[in-house]
Parts: C-alpha cells; sequence; structure tokens
C-alpha cells in the first residue's frame, strides 16, 4: 500500500451536451505525498473543478483509480465515499458557501461536530484558527456582517477544522481584489504548511501558482 494522499490512474470524465461527447479528462495520472502543496493550472473549461471533483469524491462518472489515504474510493459505495470526505478531505471554494444563519466561529465548529469531536475542543479549535487568520473579534458575526476577504477567511479554517490530510481548494481567492487575494492566499498557505496538509489548488493566477511546491497543468485532457 502507498503512503501517498493521493492517487490518480487513468482518471477520464466525459460529458454529453446536446448529443455531443466531450471528453474532458483522458487519462490523468498523479501522485501526491503527505504535505505537497500542488498548483493545478489550464485555460478556462481544460477540466480544473472536474478534477477536484474527482479527489473530492463529490460525483461518480469517472473512469479509472483514485485512491485517497490509501483507500481506493473509486470502489466504495456512496456512505464510503462521504467517511472519507469527512476524515481526510477540507474545502475551500471560491464563493465560500458559509451556512449563513450561523456565525463564523459555529461555521467553524459544525465540520468538527460531525466527527463527534466533543462541544469544547471544537470551540477551542474554531477559535485558534479564527484567531490566526486575524479573525478573532468576529467570532459571533455571521457571513453576512463580514467583508469577502473575512468570508474567505472563515471558510479557509472550516476546510482546516479537522486538521485533514488533503485541502482541495478551486480558486479559493478568485472572488477578491488582488491585495486581499494575496494576504488571505499567504495565510491559507501558511496554515496548511503548519498542520502538514497536503494541497490541490486550482487556480489561473500563475503568481499564486508560484508560491507553491509544484505546478500541474492540465492540457488536452492530461497532465503535462
Ligand atoms: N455537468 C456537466 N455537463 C456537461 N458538461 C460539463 C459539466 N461539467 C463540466 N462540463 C464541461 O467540462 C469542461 C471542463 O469544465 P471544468 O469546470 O472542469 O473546467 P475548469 O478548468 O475548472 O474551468 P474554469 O477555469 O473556467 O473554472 C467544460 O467544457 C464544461 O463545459
Amino acid at each position: 500500500m502507498s503512503n501517498s494522499v493521493v492517487k490518480l490512474t487513468g482518471l477520464t470524465r466525459s460529458f454529453e451536451q446536446g448529443g455531443v461527447r466531450i471528453d474532458v479528462l483522458r487519462g490523468v495520472d498523479l501522485t501526491i505525498e503527505p504535505g505537497e502543496i500542488v498548483a493545478l493550472l489550464g485555460p478556462s473549461g481544460s477540466g480544473k473543478s472536474t478534477m477536484l471533483q474527482a479527489v473530492g469524491l463529490l460525483e461518480g462518472g469517472f473512469g479509472g483509480k483514485i485512491e485517497i489515504a490509501g483507500i481506493d474510493a473509486s470502489a466504495l459505495p456512496s456512505d464510503g465515499r462521504t467517511e472519507v470526505r469527512r476524515n481526510h478531505l477540507g474545502f475551500v471554494y471560491q464563493f465560500h458557501h458559509l451556512l449563513p444563519d450561523f456565525s463564523a466561529e459555529e461555521n467553524v465548529i459544525l465540520p468538527q461536530l460531525v466527527l463527534g469531536k466533543p462541544q469544547a475542543e471544537c470551540e477551542t479549535r474554531a477559535r485558534e484558527l479564527l484567531t490566526a487568520l486575524g479573525l478573532g473579534h468576529r467570532l459571533d458575526h455571521r457571513p453576512s456582517q463580514l467583508s469577502g476577504g473575512e468570508q474567505q477567511r472563515v471558510a479557509v479554517a472550516r476546510a482546516l477544522a479537522n486538521s485533514p490530510q488533503l485541502v482541495l481548494a478551486d480558486e479559493p481567492t478568485g472572488n477578491l481584489d488582488e491585495a486581499t487575494a494575496d494576504k488571505v492566499f499567504d495565510e491559507f498557505l501558511a496554515l496548511v504548511r503548519g498542520q502538514g496538509s497536503a494541497a490541490i489548488v486550482a487556480t489561473h493566477n500563475e503568481r499564486l501558482a508560484g508560491r507553491m511546491d509544484r505546478v500541474l497543468r492540465l492540457h488536452d485532457g492530461k497532465l503535462e
């Protein structure tokens, strides 16, 4: 058994649209080691989000093999995939997807409660992460009472709350102005590195990509 965090073998995905078949992923092979932070670049429509959905076990319809933390997830039924996702993965999207009726702190507590951690421990972890992201004074604010950069920081804290082995980020700062994006991205990288998680970050931004350990490029359905 390998101890890599991600191992993709011959990953394929096609879509039918109006009777026309598009082969988006045409045999992607990839291995990511623990703690490795990888940028995923490629033009619009090249399949970056599709690839993250595969690794995130969010959708079916993929060909090939998807191993996460040594587990052959492509062979698991839906509840087994959910368990792998909860135990090993954290997600950050371009738009924060925070729960609007919950405070910043509660949004970071919830994914920990799902894993059955004691409430007090969840609160301590949420405060520690939010404070590290400069939001110690915003714990009780709801998403609508936060700026775009603050919302995205809460989304980062939520993704890291359970110290996942792998963080999947799809344009995590794509919705922010350049200066804020740079700051939030630096904080994100520092936290991910600090806790030793691996990450795959899909982005159009070559400058951000240059700060990661390795750069992957999707082209014609394969990784260059
Ligand atoms: N559910 C779907 N049904 C049909 N086609 C789809 C579906 N999802 C994605 N596609 C197609 O697959 C291709 C890859 O989409 P994907 O969102 O993965 O690209 P991307 O590289 O993330 O693009 P962007 O940088 O613009 O976000 C696109 O041509 C898209 O139209």
